[in-house]
């Protein structure tokens, strides 16, 4: 490929704080990253750590790369040492891999101060360490660390060190931006300046961001505009500090908005699918709000985009949200219109296209009802029983109808507590009364109506409360506040949302269960 996306999330990502790779973690992220199409893998520094070391070696039988190669990262040989006697240099060659990238100083400041060495050794250490891996067979990158810093503090220098690297054999000098502090603009201008004092041609030249002004994406994007071929990224942004360039925005900006060929064609479709696996890979949870792969990435909640989208989704969204392998989600809230409340439920199977009715006074009972504290944008079962008992009038039928519960709890003489509810139901003209016990009110309440109706619906066998949670609204007025409880309930083959809202927390939780049990139900 024309363009080389370098992706390092197993080594500038592993550098993430919270993330730690297990040798099989590795070798599941770079099959995905592999299938996701990026053209070199870097795979982390064997000889620095031992999963480093078994991850090389593991990969020769075990990773069968479709569209990478692996990479294996490292740094120059040390300073006063000689190439072929570095320990570390020879356990780069030992990973076996057809590339490798070493990191230099590029910053006399740094060459001096952290090295502790001359500029001419550190020219010395590029020289003999691309060579030796080049005579070794192997191609060579050389990532020029705190380059933007150095170039602007003694250009001369950094400038030398891109000349001895490309001298030597390097296939690719790559520019980072190690402490991230550059914005767009400064990038392009270093790298036209680059270009014109080392008459290195721009496409032989890398992009390394690191993203503390936030800019890593944008940086990266300059630099490719400004000529540079090769890029490197990590998935979802993971790296050092707040990270690196995010590689599916990246990918996606240079794709979409630049017409780039980046990526394999049909790779970018799996940008949504790729990014959350590495993230359960990580154990890092997805970032809801990621551009392009998150899962609000094109959730409307304003009445006034939902409007536009009914006539065309692109009038609100910057590309088809297909395209990534992302959705299109309509959030009902406050700040729904009727279009808002027409798309949803089309989203649920609800046609409401002829109903302006039915449009006009669900809107307002959701304006109302949330005024109140209620919450619909993650509740999709108590919206859609909202719907549809007005789309029904009066002719609409629960599976059940409350006469009364009662609940108690009783903290007893040993220390421990129980709950304990009886609840009177009328199921299909007949009166059921239940009682039951659980190890709180409302796991009392459940257990009390699945025992008054499982004979009717022996379905309930397989409902399962799978997350409650509770949120106390207007905190400030203690134990007057109103409380909202959501209900994840599932049944093996679907999960669906429910909400309460009551100043009883109890209350609000039985209204939270009713919901989860009638959407359950209905046929
Ligand atoms: C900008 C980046 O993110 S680059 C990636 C950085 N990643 C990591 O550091 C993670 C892995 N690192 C490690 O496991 C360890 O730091 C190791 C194994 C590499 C080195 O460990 P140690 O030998 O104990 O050295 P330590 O970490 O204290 O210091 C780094 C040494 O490398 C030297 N060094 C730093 N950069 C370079 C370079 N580009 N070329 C050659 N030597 C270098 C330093 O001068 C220092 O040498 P010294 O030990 O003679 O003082
Ligand atoms: C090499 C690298 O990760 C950096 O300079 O930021």
């Amino acid at each position: 490929m024309e363009y080389q996306v370098f992706d390092t999330t197993l080594r500038d990502g592993g550098q993430r704080e919270g993330i730690s790779y297990s040798v099989a973690d590795k070798l599941a992220v770079a099959k995905l990253l592999d299938e996701f199409g990026v053209g070199f893998i870097e795979g982390g520094w064997p000889g620095a750590m031992p999963k480093d070391t078994e991850f090389f070696q593991r990969a020769r039988t075990e990773l069968e790369l479709k569209n990478a190669v692996l990479v294996a990262f490292g740094a120059t040989r040390k300073a006063g040492t000689p190439v072929d006697q570095d320990p570390q240099v020879q356990a780069l060659l030992d990973a076996e891999t057809p590339v490798v990238c070493v990191v230099a100083k590029s910053d006399i400041r740094h060459v001096e101060r952290a090295l502790r060495t001359t500029g001419d050794e550190n020219l010395a250490m590029v020289r003999d360490t691309v060579k030796h891996l080049v005579a070794n067979g192997r191609r060579a990158f050389v990532d020029c660390e705190h380059f933007f810093d150095g170039f602007r503090y003694d250009p001369e220098y950094t400038a030398s060190v891109v000349k001895t690297a490309i001298e030597a054999g390097a296939e690719r000098v790559i520019m980072c931006d190690t402490n991230g502090g550059m914005l767009p603009s400064m990038i392009t201008k270093a790298i036209h300046e680059v270009v014109e004092r080392t008459g290195v041609p721009a496409d032989l030249l890398g992009i390394h961001c690191q993203n503390d002004t936030s800019c890593a994406v944008a940086n990266t994007v300059a630099a490719v505009e400004a000529g540079v071929k090769h890029f490197q990224c990590t998935a979802n942004g993971y790296g050092e500090r707040p990270g690196n360039a995010d590689l599916f925005a990246t990918v996606s900006n240079l794709q979409l908005k630049l017409g780039l060929p980046v990526l394999p064609d049909g790779c970018l479709e799996k940008a949504t699918r790729v990014s959350s696996a590495l993230a359960e890979i990580a154990n890092i949870a997805p970032d809801t709000h990621q551009a392009y792969v998150g899962a609000a990435a094109f959730a409307h909640k304003a009445g006034l985009h939902a409007s536009a989208i009914k006539v065309d989704p692109l009038l609100y969204n910057h590309v088809d949200p297909a395209v990534v392998g992302n959705d299109m989600r309509i959030l009902v809230t406050e700040m729904a219109g009727r279009a808002s409340i027409e798309l949803k439920s089309r989203e649920l199977g609800i046609d409401l296209a002829g109903h302006p009715d039915t449009l006009s006074t669900v809107t307002r009972r959701v304006k109302d009802l949330e005024a109140g504290g209620w919450s619909f944008e993650a509740a999709d079962a108590s919206f859609e029983l909202l719907v549809r008992g007005e789309l029904a009038g009066g002719s609409f039928t629960r599976p059940f109808d409350l006469e009364s519960y009662r609940v108690q709890v009783e903290h007893r003489e040993d220390g421990s507590v129980v709950s304990e509810a009886t609840v009177k139901v009328r199921v299909r003209g007949e009166r059921v009364i239940a009682t039951a016990e659980g190890n709180g009110p409302v796991n009392a309440l459940d257990e009390a109506l699945r025992a008054g109706l499982t004979q009717y619906y022996p379905q309930l066998k397989n409902f399962e409360l799978s997350d409650f949670k509770v949120r106390i609204l207007e905190g400030s007025h203690g134990t007057n506040a109103i409380t909202r409880v959501l209900l994840e309930t599932g049944d093996g083959e679907r999960d669906w949302t429910t909400v309460g809202v009551h100043e009883n927390i109890v209350e609000a939780s039985w209204v939270a269960l009713v919901d989860a049990l009638t959407y359950g139900l209905a046929e």
